[in-house]
């Protein structure tokens, strides 16, 4: 269980990371003590544990919004195996529009833009081009159940909830190979969020690695392959959901 059964997509070894807090004395916090993690073809992975036990931090440098002070991240692409920490930023931008997709809680829209060409500037850098781009947008923002009528109007009026689906829309059309989510759903309804773990969930069944964090449990135990426990910076466990979390309520 601490194995993928399927080829690897993705391969951390040895990962560290650690922040200096100028504004206090230079003092040195480590998210992240050496971690090793395998994540394969068509793996729902969940990051387990408590508050600052460093689940996003790994997320983070995984998509290398934080860098890591050490360690190997290797995706394994079509073209053979990339090492993530020693591409520069602009391959690394190449990269992530291509190959990865990153949802966290909050929606970072450039400013007057709307929830269609959010989602269709994913599925471009994701290659696909012209009207191609934009039914799969439509399709995406469809699935999610986003009012047409909020399809072109700026993201800046949209409810938290809404938001959140176009994020979920744009991390997600024209699949990429790994998906990285950050609690996804956490402003969601229940319907909303059915509808959002559904999709998760089919994209896992299509081949797509999932690398996620959710604080809730029963999202936890309804998609994850493995479970992950972070402790102090640390794995401390991995195994089936029940194994990690006990048995669903
Ligand atoms: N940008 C940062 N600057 C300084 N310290 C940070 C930064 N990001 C994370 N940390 C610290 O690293 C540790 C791990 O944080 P991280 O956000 O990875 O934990 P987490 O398990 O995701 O927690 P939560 O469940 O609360 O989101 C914490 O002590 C946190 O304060």
């Amino acid at each position: 269980m601490s194995q993928p059964a399927s080829p690897a997509v993705l391969t951390v070894r040895d990962l560290r990371k650690s922040f200096t807090l100028h504004t206090i004395d230079g003092r040195t916090v480590t998210s992240l003590h050496g971690v090793d993690l395998e994540v394969g073809r068509g793996e729902h992975v969940a990051l387990a544990g408590p508050s600052g036990a460093g689940k996003s931090s790994f997320l983070r440098c995984v998509h290398r919004s934080y860098l890591p002070d050490s360690g190997s991240i290797v995706l394994h692409t079509d073209d053979g195996p990339v090492e993530l920490t020693d591409l520069g930023d602009r391959e690394m931008a190449r990269l992530r529009g291509r190959e990865l997709g990153y949802v966290s809680q909050f929606l970072a829209a450039p400013p007057r833009t709307a929830p269609l060409e959010v989602v269709a500037a994913a599925a471009r850098r994701r290659g696909m081009t012209g009207s191609d781009a934009r039914d799969a947008a439509a399709a995406s923002l469809q699935r999610l159940a986003l009012d047409e009528a909020l399809w072109d109007v700026d993201c800046s009026v949209l409810s938290g909830g809404e938001r959140q689906r176009v994020n979920i829309a744009a991390g997600t059309v024209h699949p990429p190979r790994l998906l990285l989510l950050d609690e996804p759903v956490s402003a969601l309804d229940p319907a909303n969020r059915e509808r959002a773990l559904d999709l998760i969930d089919s994209l896992t069944a299509s081949g797509v690695a999932v690398l996620a964090v959710f604080h809730d449990l029963g999202a936890m135990h309804r998609l994850a392959t493995r479970v992950v426990r972070f402790a102090d910076g640390r794995i401390a466990q991995i195994g089936t959901a029940s194994d990690v979390l006990g048995v669903a309520a």
